[in-house]
């Protein structure tokens, strides 16, 4: 197979080399198809420009129920070498954008207004992910799925059951993005202390919405003092809020979010074509609390060829994030419940 070399993407995240940000540098031995479900929306558009830039992808698919067409004959236009193809729900529009896909991002769904709740986004976006988790199941069985649509804590489960009820049950090829909230953290805290954001990393673990957001800033080796934590740690919790009031009704975060999607992305291809050590932290099914009632939880994730291999344990932490751990627990157990037992 040929292989290109190819300098474009404009960041390369690895845990393993938290403090180094490049222009993105690739090998690629594998032509990778990913799909973008809801990708005319304000998150859609700008994460499938980012990911016409990436140099993993060969095949772009973008899928939504208005305006799919345009962006991709806007993006085909792009001089990168993948191939940009939009797709209308007619004529099994959906069926075919996934097929074959390697990795499906699902952002379809409605954002907050101010004044609303992510939960308050439950009962419209379940009965879309459930629909489409349906529909995807039978024609991509083996892809990996990045789920973007609020609230997370529940659209994880809803798509776990969704694609198992289609026989499709890999829990490692099912993630819900917390990304943002990471990448939150590395600016606001970069902020507080003068200091560059790369070269700041904070372990974000729970869920992605309010108290179950977890920042563990003591494992940023960034000294703190008690004001600048509580700080810090509220605005990471609702760094949502703060963007969804600056919009005014006009939706919420969409650039951020595509921003740190497309570094997810990135994450799940390096892993998908054997790069080792790739770590982002996600929210997967996960084995760590189970025994409190919580079977889905964000930690640090090992990515490879079959997505989320490896599911790392919080790590040392101390009474304070202790605490923080323990409401997240509660409110993450309710969130996930809602989800499992969502009936379409
Ligand atoms: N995980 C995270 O950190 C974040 C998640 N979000 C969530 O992402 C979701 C999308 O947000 P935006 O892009 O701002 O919303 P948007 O309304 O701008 O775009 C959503 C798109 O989904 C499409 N859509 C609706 N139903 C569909 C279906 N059945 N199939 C395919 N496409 C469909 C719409 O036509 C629209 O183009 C929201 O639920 C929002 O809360 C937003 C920011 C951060
Ligand atoms: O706040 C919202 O509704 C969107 C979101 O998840 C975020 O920006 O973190």
């Amino acid at each position: 197979m040929l292989r290109t070399t190819r300098t474009v993407f404009p960041f390369s995240y690895n845990c393993s080399r938290p403090l180094t940000r490049k222009l993105y540098s690739t090998t690629t031995t594998r032509p990778l198809k990913v799909s973008v479900l809801g990708a005319a929306g304000g998150i859609g558009q700008p994460l499938s420009l980012l990911l016409k830039l990436n140099p993993y992808i060969s095949k772009l698919s973008l899928f939504d129920i208005h305006g799919a067409a345009g962006v991709a004959a806007d993006l085909s236009h792009i001089d990168t070498s993948s191939d940009v193809q939009g797709y209308a729900t007619e004529n099994g529009g959906l069926e075919r954008s996934v097929q074959d896909a390697n990795v499906v991002i699902i952002s379809a769904g409605v954002p907050r207004k101010p004044n609303m709740t992510r939960d308050d986004l439950f009962a419209i976006n379940a009965s879309i992910i459930h629909k489409l988790g349906r529909a995807c199941a039978v024609v991509a069985p083996n892809a990996i799925y990045l789920v973007i649509t609020n609230p997370v804590n529940s659209m994880v489960p809803v798509l776990k059951n969704a694609l198992a009820a289609g026989g499709v049950r890999d829990s490692r090829k099912l993630i819900g993005v917390t990304t943002l909230d990471s990448v939150r953290a590395s600016k606001f805290l970069s902020q507080v202390k003068g200091a560059s954001p790369e070269t700041i990393r904070v372990p974000i673990v729970g869920g992605h919405s309010g108290a179950t957001i977890v920042p563990l800033l003591s494992q940023s080796g960034v000294q703190l003092s008690e004001k600048e934590r509580d700080e810090i740690v509220h605005r990471i919790q609702f760094g949502g809020d703060e963007v969804v009031k600056a919009k005014a009704g006009a939706g919420s975060a969409t650039l951020s979010m595509a921003y740190a999607g497309a570094r997810m992305t990135n994450a799940v291809l390096r892993g998908l074509s054997g790069e080792v050590g790739v770590t982002e932290c996600a929210y997967v099914e996960s084995p760590l609390y189970t025994d409190q009632g919580v079977d889905f939880f964000s930690s640090r994730v090992t990515l490879g060829k079959e997505g989320a291999e490896d599911i790392h344990p919080v790590g040392l932490i101390n009474d304070y994030e202790t605490g923080l751990l323990e409401t997240c627990l509660q409110n993450l157990k309710k969130s996930i419940k809602k989800g499992l037992s969502f009936v379409p």
